[in-house]
């Protein structure tokens, strides 16, 4: 591994070690297996695995890369300097990061002075010691090493002298970066760049610094970049932010800007655009649902509401992106709601296979109808199979697949043991291809007995819809003052063994807004297999 380029920046993955100190986030050794494959596919050459003696699962993790190595990556194992008073050799963390089997060690090791006497309560010279000791057992061992000094920043501004004699005895013991940790998340750009620039002053040319950033005063991604314009060459982060507290530098913004906003070589030119698949990703193995809203790859981070800014979008995206979302993996999106303009419909409508132009009266129409919906309580933002059957209808195009006469439903609830359990029972009367249908059947609540007692009814005429699936369904109060005769919102999201669409329907009924949205729903999964839709 050359770092000689000027413009070369090492990224370096702890999502799997300082990632997984988040609250709430638990992974597997599966799980970190899988993660570990998808940052070395996409091109990150430096992943931290874990703290192999801290847990068997870490030790596990280790064992099995040895059998299956990555591709590209070095994976890195993570340990503290060895304990106050004991031989480097005969430290059980050693020895178990040894036992890692890697060719890249990260040791981390106390610059702050008040960290040497309160957390480690012992002396300024052992700790030194400590330092010096640990990463010349580990070179000794043949290992190359990275020296992460923790609460570098508050350390230096502490104790400026002493700080810096720590990077000293880490590089004279062979560490080859010095990573500057702002562990507490507290420090703000302006004092990054100005300590960095001071360390690079002060220590040896040549000196490669790396910097590890956490979020707390939500500044992590911008002090990354400042200690890169300063002359950092390693920058440390993780996937989606995760970390300790409020979390780590973003590596999903940092890439981003460094590479396509600063002109660093950070990934392969080719992976920067899988970025947003590998955030998703992980997210999905961590079991955390996404940010919908994150910088370059959330769902929004090029989702457009207003109409202003889709008029102008549609003409030149330019106007309101910042980057091309395909850089990145990302794509645009146009969102509709009572702030759409026409334009908001065309594009939509255009998704849909549906040209429109301004001149064309079913535009306005479809336009008028959408912000009559919504000041009633409608969403159609989630819920764009529902603004598709809407177009269609304006357009004369909504085909009529059944008629619904009417629907009845009945609750029982039964006392058993403990508590109560509520059955349900529903009836629809409608008509398919000219004949009449009277159909029951039973639910554990009133919607699930109604969803059962259409599917029934259509399914000897739509075989199709038993492939279709009820996946979400969200109740949403809107006007709460109400009490019980509050209107409500719900949503419905379906999905087919191909795609996954959402509904909507509102009314002071929650049973006929519920009825309203499955029914929709069904309509338009027959819909889907007749015509091929895009939707959300
Ligand atoms: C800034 C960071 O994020 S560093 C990484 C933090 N991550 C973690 O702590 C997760 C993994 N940690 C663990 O599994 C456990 O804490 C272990 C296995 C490391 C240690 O467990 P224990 O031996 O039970 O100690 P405990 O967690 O209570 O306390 C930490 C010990 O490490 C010592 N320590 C802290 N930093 C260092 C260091 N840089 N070098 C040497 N020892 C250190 C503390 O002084 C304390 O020592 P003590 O046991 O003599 O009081
Ligand atoms: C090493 C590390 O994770 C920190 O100082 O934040």
């Amino acid at each position: 591994m050359t770092t000689d380029s000027s413009h070369q920046l090492w990224i370096y993955d702890t999502t799997l070690r300082d990632g997984t100190q988040r609250e709430g986030l638990s992974v597997s050794i599966e799980d970190k297996l899988r993660i570990a494959r998808e940052l070395d596919r996409l091109g990150i050459p430096f992943i931290e695995g874990g703290w192999p003696g801290a847990n068997p699962k870490d030790v596990q993790f280790f064992w099995q890369l040895q059998e299956e190595p990555l591709t590209q990556a070095e994976i890195v194992a993570f340990c503290s300097t060895r304990r106050p008073h004991v031989k480097a050799s005969e430290d059980p963390m050693l020895q178990a990061i040894l036992a890692a089997g890697t060719r890249w060690v990260t040791i981390f090791g106390k610059s702050w002075d008040l960290h040497v006497t309160e957390g480690l309560k012992t002396s300024l010279e052992e700790n030194l010691e400590m330092i010096s000791d640990t990463i010349a057992y580990l070179r000794s061992s043949g290992r190359r090493v990275i020296y992460d000094a923790e609460h570098w920043f508050d350390g230096y501004k502490q104790n400026p002298n002493y700080a810096l004699q720590t990077l000293q005895t880490a590089t004279d013991a062979g560490a080859e970066w010095l990573v500057l940790c702002d562990t507490n998340g507290g420090t703000l750009p302006h004092e990054i760049s100005q300590i960095v620039g001071d360390v690079l002053k002060a220590m040896p040319l040549h000196t490669q610094l790396g910097i590890h950033t956490h979020n707390d005063a939500d500044t992590a991604v911008a002090n990354a970049l400042a200690a890169v314009r300063e002359g950092a060459s390693m920058v440390q982060g993780t996937i989606n932010g995760y970390g300790e507290r409020c979390g780590n530098a973003n590596l999903c913004s940092l890439i981003p800007n460094l590479q396509l906003k600063l002109g660093y070589n950070c990934l392969p030119k080719d992976r920067i655009t899988q970025l947003t698949q590998a955030s998703r990703l992980i997210s999905e193995v961590v079991n955390l649902a996404p940010d919908e809203h994150a910088a370059f790859v959330g769902r929004s981070a090029f989702a457009h509401k207003g109409g202003i800014h889709v008029s102008a979008v549609e003409r030149n995206p330019l106007t309101y992106e910042h980057i091309q979302p395909d850089k990145v993996g990302n794509s645009r999106r146009i969102v509709i709601s009572e702030q759409a303009g026409l334009s908001n419909v065309i594009a939509k409508a255009r998704t849909f296979g549906i040209e429109l132009d301004k001149q064309n009266p079913a535009a306005k129409q479809i336009l008028q109808r959408l912000k009559e919906l919504e000041s009633q309580g409608y969403q159609f933002e989630a819920a764009e199979a529902s603004f598709d059957l809407l177009m269609r209808e304006a357009l004369g195009k909504r085909q009529q697949l059944f008629t619904i006469h009417g629907f009845q439903v009945h609750c029982d609830l039964v006392q058993g043991r403990v508590s109560y359990c509520s059955n349900a029972q529903a009836t629809v009367k409608l008509t398919v291809n000219g004949q009449n249908i009277l159909e029951a059947a039973e639910g554990n609540g009133p919607v699930a007995a109604l969803d059962a007692a259409l599917r029934k009814a259509l399914v000897n005429f739509y075989p199709q819809i038993a492939e279709f699936e009820l996946t979400d369904y969200k109740v949403r109060i809107l006007d709460e003052y109400s009490g019980t005769s509050a209107k409500t919102r719900v949503l419905v999201e379906c999905r087919n063994n191909f795609q996954r669409w959402t509904t909507v329907g509102v009314s002071t009924n929650i049973l006929e807004a519920s009825y309203h949205a499955v029914v929709e729903g069904l309509e338009y999964g027959l819909l889907l297999h007749s015509t091929p839709v895009l939707s959300n």
